[in-house]
């Protein structure tokens, strides 16, 4: 069966054809989903009409100036986002809530990209994790909800009471209770002797969590923000910028000394960096081994799709725009400045500044093909390689396979250790009908397995060999959980569909298909990471291959951050000519460093 993510309708052409079709190559208007200007909305931009576009000729140079097409005022943009996954929706109604004008531009037909959903036979599939961290009421990290509060929206959730079951080597089966005690004294229990490390290590993860809770969060590139966050808060600021360049495995190696436990941490940070902990940043691994106690993890009712559907209604009701099977094909540079994006249709869109919520290597290596790779760029490539992808298998089974209490989510990996990070070593699965039962039909459940696998174990096969062999593989996942958790499983299928890494590249428009960025070797923990500026003038990056990283929550942060630093480029926030010189000077200078 060929696997169509996504799709909420049904499998469809996601070739650009319709809009081929509608394409008139001088003065069209152009069309949009829902062009509401309506809501906060200044007083000048009130009456902003859908914008009109002189295009004289859609062929112009990519590279150099934009030769024969006429921009007039209305016709730009504050800003245009390439893409809508959560990072990009986060930029995009943040810049709207400061009253930018924005442009989201979507290769498919709803928003989402990793955090979108699709529906068959009754079932509602989460395309990607359903563990949504950052989504409670507490704090400042809360960043989902904060994101979705800023253009009015709220999701009713329901808290998942253990958000990982592990189930490891040598029957080692440990549950990660919402409290934090609870956890503690399960963890202690099978490793007593380690009671100690145990505290320690989680108490330095603390530090840093309550550091980061502690802080308004903005752009780290902005520095009238970020000498104003030092100003208020030095210790906690300290406190972060000590633990920047380290990782968790070197940090729970002080404290820790049973190989099994340390293997522990390893998958701990395994299920949220597709590293091990030496290789995952300490920042990183804290805000996550924490913020599932502090906030905990809570499921959206109605699936993980809502969060980027209600986003992007938020974002329309902000009188700003987001457009489908819009797929972007170039950046349109002009002197060397980022001024607008060609679609694969012809149709030219432009604005002040760009920011792409495709991944860096689709970014520079296919929307600004031909351009030489920028040293900054080059670097990020040193450091970074595209991390593998997944098979995912989306199934609905009946309901009485699974035994009572199951917990939603569970990692499991069998007989080695060794095992972790190879791929098809190690299973991940949800079960969100647990927590909503809604998102399959009575007396049913879903279940989406995945785990690693690379594009090259998929490449170059005849439709008929690629069909047979995701069913093989996806049978042998299958067979595992049916052997470690679920007796008579695989007669108990109702639904099933499988994805490959060529199912994401397709779908997904990643780069092989790839979760995200992975380090080369062992990191300075997130110093390497890039921000949301780029060498190209007027260009913006932002989602997971950005500072932090990978993660639902990870990429709102991207977002935040980068609608802060383009709204002070853009006269919407204060900003300092001589201090950004300075800062961003200094943070390049840091990123060599990794
Ligand atoms: N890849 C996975 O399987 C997976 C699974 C679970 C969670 N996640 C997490 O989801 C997060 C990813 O979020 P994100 O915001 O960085 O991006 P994303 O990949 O979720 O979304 C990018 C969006 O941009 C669109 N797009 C890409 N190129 C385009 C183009 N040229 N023109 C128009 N649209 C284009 C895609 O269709 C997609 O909707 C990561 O944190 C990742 O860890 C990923
Ligand atoms: C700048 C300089 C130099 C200095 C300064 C200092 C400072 C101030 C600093 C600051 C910093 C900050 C603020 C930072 C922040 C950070 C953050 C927010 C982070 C975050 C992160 C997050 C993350 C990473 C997340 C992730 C997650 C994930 C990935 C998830 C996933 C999940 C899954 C896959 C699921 C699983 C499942 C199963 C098991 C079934």
């Amino acid at each position: 069966m060929n696997l169509c993510f996504q799709n909420p309708v049904k499998c469809g052409d996601r070739s650009s054809s319709l809009f081929s079709a509608l394409l008139i190559t001088s003065n069209y208007k152009l069309g949009t989903c829902n062009l509401g200007f309506n809501g906060r909305v200044s007083e000048n931009r009130k009456n902003i009409k859908p914008p009109v576009v002189t295009v004289k000729s859609v062929s112009s140079s990519v590279l150099g100036t934009v030769e024969g097409t006429k921009r007039n005022e209305s016709s730009v943009y504050d800003a245009i986002v390439i893409g809508s996954g959560i990072g990009g929706l986060v930029a995009a109604t943040q810049l709207a809530v400061k009253e930018a004008r924005v442009l989201v531009l979507e290769k498919y037909l709803i928003p989402g990209g990793s955090s979108g959903y699709y529906e068959r036979d009754g079932y509602t599939f989460d395309v990607g994790s359903s563990v949504m961290f950052g989504f409670s009421d507490k704090g400042n990290l809360n960043l989902i909800t904060q994101a979705l509060k800023a253009v009015g929206r709220k999701m009713e959730v329901i808290p998942d009471p253990t958000t990982v079951h592990f189930h490891l080597p040598n029957n080692l089966s440990v549950r990660i209770h919402r409290e934090y005690d609870d956890f503690i004294a399960e963890l202690t229990s099978k490793f007593p002797h380690e009671k100690e490390g145990i505290l320690a290590f989680y108490g330095v993860c603390w530090k840093i969590f309550n550091s980061l809770n502690s802080l308004e969060l903005k752009s780290l590139e902005e520095p009238i923000y970020l000498f104003g966050q030092f100003f208020q808060k030095p210790l906690e600021c300290l406190t972060l910028a000590y633990y920047l360049p380290q990782n968790a495995g070197a940090i729970a190696r002080k404290y820790i000394k049973d190989p099994q436990l340390l293997s522990f941490i390893d998958a701990e940070c395994f299920i949220v960096s597709t590293v091990n902990a030496l290789q995952t940043p300490m920042i990183n691994a804290s805000m996550v081994l924490c913020d599932r106690h502090y906030g905990g993890i809570n499921y959206p009712v109605g699936g993980v799709g809502g969060i980027a559907k209600s986003l992007a209604e938020g974002l329309v009701d902000q009188g700003s725009e987001i457009q489908y099977k819009a797929n972007v094909k170039s950046i349109i540079l002009d002197d060397g400045k980022a001024v607008g994006v060609r679609l694969a249709d012809g149709r030219e869109f432009f604005a002040k500044t760009i920011i792409s919520n495709a991944t860096r290597w689709d970014t520079f290596g296919k929307l600004l093909k031909g351009e030489k790779l920028p040293k900054e760029e080059e670097n990020f490539q040193k450091v970074y390689i595209k991390a593998p992808s997944f098979l995912s298998i989306h199934m609905g089974v009946k309901a009485e396979v699974l035994p009572p209490d199951t917990d939603c989510h569970h990692f499991v990996l069998e007989d080695d250790w060794k095992n972790l990070e190879e791929p098809y070593g190690s299973i991940f699965l949800s079960i969100p009908t647990i927590l909503d039962p809604s998102l399959a039909p009575n007396g049913r459940h879903i279940l989406h397995i995945f785990t690693t696998s690379s594009i090259e174990d998929w490449e170059g096969l005849p439709p008929k060999e690629y069909e047979a062999k995701k069913e093989d593989v996806a049978a042998r996942i299958i067979q595992r959980l049916e052997k470690k958790l679920f007796p008579g499983l695989s007669s108990s299928i109702t639904f099933k569909e499988v994805g490959t890494p060529r199912t994401h590249r397709r779908f997904l428009a990643r780069d092989k298909g790839t979760y995200g960025p992975m380090p080369r070797g062992t990191p300075k923990g997130l110093l390497g990471m890039p921000f949301n500026t780029t060498a190209i003038d007027g260009l913006y990056c932002v989602g997971d291959s950005c500072f932090p990283g990978q993660g639902v929550i990870a990429v709102a942060f991207s977002g935040v951050m980068c609608a802060h630093r383009v709204a002070a480029d853009i006269g919407l926030e204060k900003k300092s000519r001589v201090l950004d010189v300075g800062l961003l000077g200094l943070l390049g200078w840091l990123r060599t460093l990794a």
